[in-house]
């Protein structure tokens, strides 16, 4: 276990565990960052690292970095090592959930592709096929432990329609239930460039949302967030982060590994989401897996920011990319905030950007702040010509299927508006 306060240097993914051990490595490193500086704030890290190592469902993300080598071909010794350590907790009695990625990076050896393809038919493509060895890879490492994999690969739209998310839920908890270690991926394979995760990080945060774990774990080839780009000698090591507030020195700028996706962004992002549904969130190396679960300080800990929220629309809120927007009048400002009713085409009085039926939008009012975001039922084509229309004159001139909501309140989730926004 490592001393209080003292995270690793970093390391790249190929490094062995005694490489962490390196005494040539940079002091100036082991000086804690900015949000670590209390006692209160190391005592509040290790009771959320408590709920990691007590917690009865933990989902586990591992990214494509961690999983595959350089020439796009699995690193097959990696895959097993993190198998063990999930099979040692799961023979403890912990319910895990795997997030992995890497189907994309397994994909691009057997393919011949020297790196990772920006066309989407391609990726596509190359996930298809390494999608099939990743699961091989698991299906034979978790084996050795006698234990079954299901594979699970879903959509965006398996997290966004009530039917699909509870379908999904349902899944998720049977294989736990029968003792299977669910594998989770995005379903590249059909995933667009409208409608995808992209990286694994979000997916993860939203899944943990969604089997209610007691803390998500995100493994990567470096050992926790910095305040600045790591491959920089003078940033420094953040062991706690306690809120969004903390974060906001922090430089994320850095692009990820060349074989994944989002970089640091997307892990903050999982770490806000996850926490704000009341979901403790480490960050850690791969190779720290074993500390990691066992409640150890590696890495970096996101404190819990708010009780876990009801809402399966918490997607939307934090991890969807608005194609567009609405703008629309106080009235229906307030009907959305206070009477938690649907947006009508009466309240609507301008679109913004070009975007199809049940695209995400971000809803804004008059003054350009932020309301809500939502799934639209009509595309942007279509709508001005609804705007400010009642249901029931729509009703009858378009025909009963424009008599509809601009935005279902099923499908739509509120912003934090702020106390100086409410409109008058
Ligand atoms: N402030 C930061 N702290 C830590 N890592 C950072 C930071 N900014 C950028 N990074 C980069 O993020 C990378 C991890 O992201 P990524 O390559 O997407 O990993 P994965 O494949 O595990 O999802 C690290 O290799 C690191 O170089
Ligand atoms: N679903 C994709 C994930 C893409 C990706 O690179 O994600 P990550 O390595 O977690 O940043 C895959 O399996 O290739």
């Amino acid at each position: 276990m490592s001393s209080p306060h003292q995270a690793p240097v970093p390391r790249n993914a190929q490094d062995d565990r005694d490489d962490l051990r390196d005494d040539s490595r940079d002091d100036s490193r082991t000086t804690p960052g900015p949000a670590d500086s209390t006692d209160a704030t190391q005592q509040a890290g290790l009771r959320a690292r408590a709920t990691v190592a007590g917690g009865s469902r933990l989902v586990v993300k591992v990214g494509s970095s961690s999983l595959t080598d350089p020439g796009g071909l699995l690193a097959v010794a990696r895959l097993e090592r993190l198998a063990d350590a999930l099979a040692v907790r799961r023979s403890s009695g912990t319910e895990l959930v795997l997030v992995s990625s890497g189907a994309i990076a397994a994909g691009l050896g057997p393919l011949g592709m020297s790196s990772r393809p920006r066309d989407l038919a391609a990726q596509q493509a190359a996930a298809s096929v390494g999608q099939g060895a990743l699961v091989a890879a698991y299906s034979s490492a978790f084996g050795r432990h006698g234990l079954h994999v299901g594979l699970v690969l879903l959509t965006v739209d398996d997290l966004i329609r009530q039917q699909h998310y509870v379908n999904a839920r349902r899944a998720v908890t049977r294989l736990l239930r029968l003792g299977v270690m669910p594998v989770v991926n995005e379903n590249d394979a059909v995933a667009t460039d409208e409608m995808r995760f992209g990286d694994n990080d979000r997916l993860a945060a939203l899944v943990a949302h969604l089997v209610r774990a007691d803390a998500l774990v995100l493994l990567t080839d470096v050992d926790g967030l910095y305040d600045g780009p790591p491959s920089n000698p003078g940033s420094r090591p953040i062991a706690t982060v306690r809120s969004p507030r903390d974060l906001e020195q922090v430089n994320l700028g850095g692009v990820g590994s060349r074989i994944g996706t989002g970089g640091m962004v997307t892990k903050v992002e999982a770490g806000r989401i996850a926490t704000g549904a009341g979901i403790t969130t480490v960050l850690a190396h791969s190779a720290d897996v074993d500390g990691a679960l066992a409640g150890q300080e590696v890495g970096t800990v996101f404190l819990p920011t708010s009780p876990r929220p009801a809402s399966r629309m918490l997607w939307l809120a934090h991890a969807s990319e608005p194609v567009g927007g609405l703008v629309i009048d106080d009235g229906a400002v307030r009907a959305l905030r206070e009477k938690g009713a649907s947006l009508l085409p009466a309240g609507v009085v301008g679109v913004t950007g070009s975007f199809e039926q049940g695209s995400p939008v971000e809803i804004r009012d008059r003054h350009g702040r932020p309301v809500a975001r939502g799934l639209v039922t009509f595309g942007s084509d279509e709508l001005p010509r609804l705007l400010g229309r009642s249901t029931r004159w729509l009703g009858e001139v378009f025909g009963p299927d424009h008599a509809r909501e601009v935005v279902h309140r099923d499908r739509l989730a509120l912003l934090d508006y702020g106390r100086d926004a409410t409109p008058s």
